[in-house]
């Protein structure tokens, strides 16, 4: 061939490669700039710029005007799962406008994204899945057994549809064996990550950039799945501990080998695992479990507020409370273990008198020491061993034995506090703390109107998922439920955390989260009576834990980012520090890497 021609042959090529190399920056532009960005909020200058004119209808729209035409759509339907998927798609395609509406509207789409809805979502998840995600697009991180070989290539695959400056700091990876209190949902459970990491965004201001879902699917052990034709996880039965531990061994090492300083949260693993992680890694790396910890923090948090409560108005002593858990999982003794160091901590009461507060059922039961069974090692160390021989089975029964001052539950085990249980709480006590945690509202234990009508409205009450209002109807006055979530802890303890950078957190920074959310009530959400501050001020609350986190990295000398450390030298100085660095949703507002 003559070298003419195959300097032709060249030109042209390399010609169409440019050419096509240019087609694919501009399609990244009209990617990026049309799916992740302000959508038809971009001026004609922009447009114009980017060469994309003809793609946007002629209108140049503000973020205000984006809102109300969505929120007009998503309230037109009445189906909370059908709201759930309209949020969804429009995260994918302008995700300031998604968070825009979040945060205005968080205490309405707190049950769309989150808590009940979430639940539902993950049972339906490999059926909604093709109108969530696609290739570019990616709800979360999925990992398997599969990827190990190439893991860290693999986690670099993740990009999220905003993928600029995508560098992320916080990852929630759950297993899927625990969902809410909805079992082992395998693949699925990957709805609860996706919805923890946005109410990160929402509430503490995390850049949302800066999140990674992962669901690692190592199989399910439920059957409907795995005979389920749409299931969209593993078909497989899960592994032996032995391989289990060692493969999070290796994906946790991965993930810090490629975001080095990643805060991993642990979330909805079942609770052997959950416990056996924790243990293992947390001293070892920059990571928690938030069903052990965060719910600890945030119940502890409500426990102290309605302790001060039938304090100062029924002049209970904090030293006299008697606490039965319904539960006896990862959510409950974390609760327990939380409340036993408040008491020790702000009671001067000793271990042994401390630990004495609880007493803990499981399905078999009362845990006592004389039980005959072999209790698993989380129970152990709450088992009783003053039941002189008595077995208690039924939960009115243990009332009775027990009278306690405050009744958690955290089993899933629906309707579980029945009237006649209620009505003894009612009986025991002028106003009965009554906790039913378990999500979603379909597993709580008993809803917040059982509880007014069997307690003549004398329940000091807060449930996992937002109950109704309920109207007391002598009197028409209308009582609010607290929800003792936490979503109220979690955003501002990693906040905090990945602010301070401390190597591991520590106990007492999860105790100082929970004081601070206890202590963060206005006087007027107190004289209501309310055990959580409004869902409103979630964001500057959020601030206020993640100031009390980075000031006990500071106590502890476990903060290593210099930046913080020389800019906070006072705790007023902290909050600032905090506040500045929070991503908020506005076109053109500053980010803590970039522009969205
Ligand atoms: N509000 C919040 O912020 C949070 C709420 N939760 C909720 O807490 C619940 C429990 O979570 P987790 O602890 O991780 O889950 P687990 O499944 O590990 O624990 C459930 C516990 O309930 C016990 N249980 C089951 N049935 C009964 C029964 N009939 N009577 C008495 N006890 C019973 C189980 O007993 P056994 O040990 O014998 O099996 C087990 O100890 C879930 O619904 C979850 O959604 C969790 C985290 C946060
Ligand atoms: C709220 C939460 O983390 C749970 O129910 O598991
Ligand atoms: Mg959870």
């Amino acid at each position: 061939m003559s070298p003419i021609i195959d300097y032709v042959r060249n030109k042209l090529s390399s010609t169409k490669l440019q050419e096509e190399g240019e087609q694919q920056q501009r399609q990244q532009v009209i990617a990026t700039d049309l799916t992740s960005r302000s959508g038809t909020a971009m001026d004609h200058a922009k447009r114009q710029k980017l060469g994309l004119n003809g793609l946007l209808p002629a209108g140049v729209e503000t973020l205000e005007i984006q809102k109300a035409r969505a929120l007009r759509v998503l309230r037109s339907k009445h189906n909370l799962l059908e709201k759930y998927i309209l949020m969804a798609q429009l995260r994918t395609t302008n995700v300031r406008l998604f968070y825009k509406i979040v945060i205005d509207e968080l205490e309405e789409l707190a049950p769309v994204i989150y808590t009940p809805t979430v639940g539902t979502a993950c049972l339906e998840y490999s059926t909604i899945y093709p109108f969530l995600a696609a290739p570019g697009v990616s709800d979360g991180l999925y990992l398997t057994k599969a990827e190990l070989p190439d893991l860290c290539q693999t986690i670099r695959n993740y990009r999220p549809s905003d993928t600029e400056g995508f560098d992320p700091e916080i990852a929630v990876i759950s297993d899927g064996s625990r969902i809410l209190g909805l079992g082992d949902l395998g693949s699925n459970g990957i709805g609860i990550p996706i919805g923890k990491l946005q109410l990160y965004v929402a509430g503490a201001g995390i850049d949302p950039r800066r999140t990674l879902p992962i669901i690692l699917d190592l199989g399910t052990n439920n059957e409907k799945l795995l005979n389920d034709e749409f299931y969209i996880g593993l078909r497989q039965k899960r592994p032996s501990d032995e391989e289990f531990y060692q493969v999070v061994d290796t994906v946790l090492t991965a993930l810090h080998t490629v975001y080095p300083k990643l805060l991993i949260q642990f979330e909805d693993w079942s609770s052997e695992h959950a416990f056996g992680l924790l243990e293992k890694y947390q001293n070892q790396m920059l990571c928690f479990n938030d069903d052990i910890q965060g719910t600890g923090a945030v119940i502890l948090s409500g426990v102290i507020n309605a302790i001060r409560k039938v304090e100062k108005e029924d002049r209970v002593s904090p030293r006299d409370h008697r606490i039965v858990f319904y539960g006896a999982g990862s959510a409950a003794i974390g609760v327990a273990r939380q409340i036993q160091s408040y008491f020790q901590i702000e009671h001067n009461m000793t271990e042994a008198e401390a630990r004495n507060v609880f007493w803990i059922v499981d399905s078999k039961g009362l845990i006592t020491t004389t039980r005959g069974d072999k209790l698993a090692q989380h129970k152990v160390y709450y088992a009783r061993d003053d039941n002189q021989g008595q077995q208690f089975k039924e939960l009115i029964d243990i009332v009775n034995h027990v009278k306690p001052t405050i009744l958690i539950g955290l089993s899933s085990t629906t309707g579980a506090f029945n009237t006649q249980v209620l009505e003894r709480m009612a009986s025991l006590n002028e106003q009965p703390i009554v906790f039913p945690l378990s999500n979603p509202a379909t597993q709580a234990e008993c809803t917040f109107e059982q509880a007014m009508e069997a307690t003549a409205s004398k329940v000091i009450f807060a449930s996992g998922t937002a109950f109704p209002a309920y109207t007391i109807k002598s009197t028409g006055e209308v009582k609010y439920p607290g929800q003792g979530n936490n979503m109220y802890i979690f955003p501002g303890l990693g906040l905090g955390a990945v602010l301070a950078k401390p190597k591991h957190i520590s106990d007492r920074m999860i105790y100082e989260a929970s004081k601070a959310l206890a202590d963060s009530l206005t006087k007027e959400e107190i004289d209501k009576g309310w055990l959580y501050p409004s869902l409103k001020r979630i964001r500057s609350v959020s601030a206020t834990v993640a100031a009390a986190v980075c000031q006990e990295t500071l106590n502890e000398n476990l903060a290593t980012s210099q930046e913080m450390i020389m800019h906070c030298k006072s705790h007023s100085e902290i909050l600032d520090y905090v506040t500045a660095r929070m991503w908020s949703p506005n076109y053109g507002s500053a980010t803590q890497v970039g522009k969205l």
